[in-house]
């Protein structure tokens, strides 16, 4: 059987640039394979009714769609952009920024069709009311604007009708005036504004105290966002882990304008100890005097250039340049803070602005470390957060106040950062609308997106413009710290800061999924981690190649799956920029987007051209190889009904893996084979398995000449099989939609998967043209297809789709199959039933690093829970 007949058109080297046409045809000289390649019927719905998931969010496509089975009489018509009309905004107002904390919402898309019903009735998962969930699901989304520039900020708000509840709230389109309409607000200008909050949008600002809510956003963060918290120290950026059980106290100190430092003992229970005067709004405005910047980031960019030397009074200078080690301090130690500009007898003109404006960020960080430290001391506290915009994710300013608190406490307190800095206050004025019910979010029901800003056409093409400047690299100090207190000037990488509009590319928005759970199954969900491979600098620099050199022919077949219109080609062209964006991006800081693995980068790729409205890129391909393998499914299935059992087995197995081990010349560097015979056929008179799980993974001859026939075998041993199948398309994945049609196709061949899948609710009706194969032996266990939440080719476990979960509980074996599920993720983890992993290793360097073998390699890892 051809190597690459599953072959995933990015995840291997072996597969090349597309699903292989031929492959399937050429599947019936193999020794699982079927032959001829004749058309067969086409079993895919029409492109128009593809994806539709219940549990990850969707793209916002703009125009209404059908939903649901186009020869249904009463298709649902969804509306993509509709949402409700809650409240969805909340605001700070600090002394120098306005943060915009706001919700969208997409309405629950009603009607479910026949089999995912059914499905549903058949793991249990309709006894509740509709409602099951106390959070409502939607998108967190963080802007923010100069408070200068207050009208900018009205502005947008209008436009976008937040204060209304979005522009697609039924208030809003109704054209009904809102009477009174109450926003959540906190910070000084909550006060200060007000009344032109009224005047100008007609709504009343309902104050929330600024403490208190910079605590409940910090908690809130700290408790539901997977990688929120980093430390940072030396130019190196580590995420993490934080303990919820051991969370609290904390030093909460919130470096805004001027800078609060507040203790924090719990939820609502804190107190702020302390503050500084000498804050982000110091910096700033003595900056802006001093040098004549006219933005805050040209300051901070011009800093990067600089030489504090020249202008700071260091020990050297005072000891003519020698350490004072007796008590500590190194000779570039910083004496004093400006200090030599008292002896010259220079004008401000005569210092370079770089050098001002580098003395200015290591005075203030420093300051701020260092008086933090003394609160953190004074409390007994060993962990400190910083928050609040003037940190700006600036690698110098980072460090400068790590390098504070961990030189004043001798390495006992831990400076850490949070990737949501400035963003407290308003997340915790949001958080203070009831109905939202945030509280109740759990870190699994939280999904962070990194969208462009699409899908506004007229937004797109000046991003395609753009798009060069948003790639361009951008610098980031990477100071070297000398010893004893002293730092060397940043070695900055360029010149540019990333400016505001790819600051967007920092903070995500947050999508809230409350139909997401944790795997059930999994042996120790605080332990797992779906990455096999840390995405390290050289990992990054491979998978950019990768990707990169793959993206024309992406864009290519995303394009000619919308038809190749003049739209489609703008889309694609922006899709391009927007994903080679981003791509520059993690490599210029790998951990720009929170702890990312492969599975986020692969997922990033799905979302971006989902964002671009690409529905499914690989759809007609995805159809045609389904077809080609359906034609040479009964075949395969006759050849294999004419082995005995355990031939059938390895037959089975072999098929998945798509390759004949012995004539490829590749070896099995894992092979579980015989212990999984053993546990199938030895075993079979103790007890078959209960229900299986498998995890499916590209369409065509992987699907239907290898996990078909598989479950086809289980079945028949009387073992129910749920087959999972991804929410959204990826690559050429098959899709939980497009499962059931394929299945149903496939049971026109075959007896025993007729049954089960209609006992599955799979089939409803007698199909027309069935061959009814009476050699069959009856069954009665159903099969059953279930969506598994994701949209990416990998999985993580720790968030799958409710029915998924559902499903497990039930379950005494997993099947993962494929690269992306069972060795780019998964290939370690750890299960609490029997697990079968395979996989062909279609890619040379990830066989060489993980199993010292080749290309073509193959894994059949079987995890037993008991080994007797
Ligand atoms: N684009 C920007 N414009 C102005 N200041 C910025 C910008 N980006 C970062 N900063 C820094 O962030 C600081 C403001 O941070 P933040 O928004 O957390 O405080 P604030 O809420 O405005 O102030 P306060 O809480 O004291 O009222 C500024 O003083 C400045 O040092
Ligand atoms: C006045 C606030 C709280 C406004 O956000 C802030 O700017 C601040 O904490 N300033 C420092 C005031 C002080 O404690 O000295
Ligand atoms: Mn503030």
């Amino acid at each position: 059987m051809a190597a690459n007949n599953n072959s995933d058109p990015i995840l291997d080297e072996g597969g090349g640039g597309g699903v292989k046409h031929e492959a399937a045809g050429e599947a019936g000289e193999g020794k699982g394979g079927g032959g001829g390649a004749a058309a067969a019927a086409a079993t895919q719905a029409p492109a128009a009714m593809l994806p539709r998931s219940g549990s990850r969010p969707q793209l916002d496509l703009s125009g209404a769609a059908i939903h649901g089975n186009l020869e249904d009489r009463n298709p649902t018509i969804l509306l993509p952009n509709q949402s409700d009309d809650i409240s969805h905004l909340a605001l700070d107002i600090g002394g120098s920024l306005i943060k915009l904390v706001y919700f969208s919402r997409h309405a629950e898309h009603s009607s479910e069709d026949k089999r995912k019903l059914s499905t549903k009735r058949r793991l249990g998962m309709l006894n509740g009311g509709r409602r099951s969930y106390p959070v409502l699901g939607g998108r967190l989304h963080f802007v923010k604007f100069e408070t200068g520039k207050l009208s900018e900020c009205l502005d947008f708000i209008s436009s976008k009708q937040l204060h209304r509840g979005g522009v697609d709230s039924p208030s809003w389109r109704s054209g009904a005036q809102p009477d009174n309409i109450v926003i959540k607000a906190t910070g000084g200008g909550a006060f200060k504004y007000a009344d032109l909050f009224k005047e100008r949008l007609g709504v009343s600002l309902e104050k929330e105290d600024e403490m208190d809510c910079l605590v409940a956003g910090a908690n809130f963060l700290l408790k539901s966002i997977r990688h929120e918290a980093f430390t940072h120290m030396d130019g190196q950026k580590e995420y993490v882990q934080i303990d919820q059980n051991d969370l609290f106290p904390f030093l909460l100190v919130n470096v805004g304008s001027g800078v609060s430092i507040i203790k924090v003992d719990g939820h609502g229970k804190f107190q702020r100890v302390s503050g500084t005067n000498v804050g982000g709004g110091t910096y700033w405005g003595l900056g802006r005097l001093m040098t004549k910047c006219k933005s805050f980031d040209e300051l901070l960019e011009l800093s990067q250039r600089g030489d504090n030397s020249t202008i700071d009074m260091l020990v050297g200078d005072i000891y003519g340049g020698l350490d004072y080690s007796k008590i500590g301090l190194s000779a570039s130690t910083i004496a004093s803070s400006f200090g030599k500009t008292i002896s010259d007898d220079k004008e401000l003109s005569d210092y370079r602005p770089e050098d001002i404006s580098l003395s200015l960020l290591r005075m203030i960080s420093y300051n701020i470390g260092q008086i933090s430290y003394l609160n953190a001391l004074r409390y007994g506290l060993k962990r400190i957060f910083f928050g609040g915009f003037f940190i700006r994710g600036h690698a110098y300013t980072m460090d400068t106040i790590s390098f504070a608190v961990n030189f004043w406490s001798k390495g006992e307190a831990k400076a850490m950062f949070l990737r949501h800095e400035g963003f407290l206050g308003a997340l915790g004025a949001f958080m203070s609308y009831e109905k939202h019910g945030l509280d109740d979010l759990r870190i699994h029901h939280l999904v962070e997106r990194f969208p462009m800003g699409a899908p506004y056409i007229s937004w797109m093409e000046k991003f395609v413009q753009k798009g060069t400047q948003i790639t361009a690299p951008v610098p980031v100090g990477f100071p070297v710290t000398t010893g004893m207190g002293g730092f060397e000037r940043p070695t900055a990488k360029g010149d540019i800061l990333r400016s505001d509009a790819s600051a967007a590319l920092n903070v995500g928005v947050l999508h809230l999924v409350p139909t997401l759970d944790v795997f059930p199954l999994l042996e120790d969900p605080k332990m797992y981690e779906p990455n096999t491979i840390d995405l390290d600098l050289n990992e990054y620099k491979y998978w950019f190649k990768v990707l990169s050199d793959h993206l024309s022919d992406l864009v290519d077949k995303a394009v000619a799956s919308e038809g190749g219109t003049d739209d489609a080609k703008r889309r694609g062209d922006a899709f391009a920029h927007a994903f080679s964006a981003h791509l520059a991006r993690l490599m210029e800081e790998p951990a720009a987007y929170g702890k990312f693995g492969l599975a986020n980068l692969l997922e990033l790729r799905e979302e971006c051209l989902r964002e671009f409205q690409f529905v499914d890129a690989y759809v007609s391909i995805k159809q045609r190889e389904n077809e080609a393998s359906l034609a040479v499914l009964p075949d395969l299935l006759m050849e294999l009904d004419s082995m005995n059992e355990e031939a059938r087995l390895l037959a089975l197995i072999e098929g998945v893996l798509a390759a004949n081990i012995f004539d490829w010349g590749s070896r099995a560097c894992i092979d579980d084979f015989d212990m999984f015979k053993k546990r199938m056929l030895a075993d079979k008179k103790g007890q078959p398995y209960k229900r299986a799980l498998l995890f499916v993974d590209n369409s065509g001859a992987d699907v239907v000449l290898g996990m078909i026939p598989l479950a086809r075998e289980l079945l028949r041993n009387g073992t129910e099989v749920v087959l999972v199948a991804n929410s959204l398309p990826a690559l050429n994945d098959v899709t939980a939609n497009e499962l059931p049609g394929i299945v149903a196709e496939a049971a026109k061949h075959c007896g025993i998967l007729r049954k089960a899948a209609e006992a599955g609710g799979l089939i409803f009706d007698a199909m027309a043209g069935i061959q009814d194969d009476l050699k069959d032996e009856p069954v009665s266990v159903p099969l059953m297809v279930v969506e598994n939440g994701c949209g990416s080719p990998c999985i993580d476990f720790r968030q799958v789709s409710s029915e998924l979960a559902a499903a497990a509980k039930d379950a005494d074996l997993l099947i993962l199959e494929g690269m992306g599920r069972s060795l780019h993720t998964n290939l370690n983890a750890r299960f609490k039933c029997d697990t079968l992993k395979l996989a062909m290793v279609k890619n040379q360097r990830l066989a060489e690093k993980l199993f010292n073998g080749n290309i073509y390699d193959c894994i059949c890892k079987f995890e037993p829970v008991h080994l007797t």
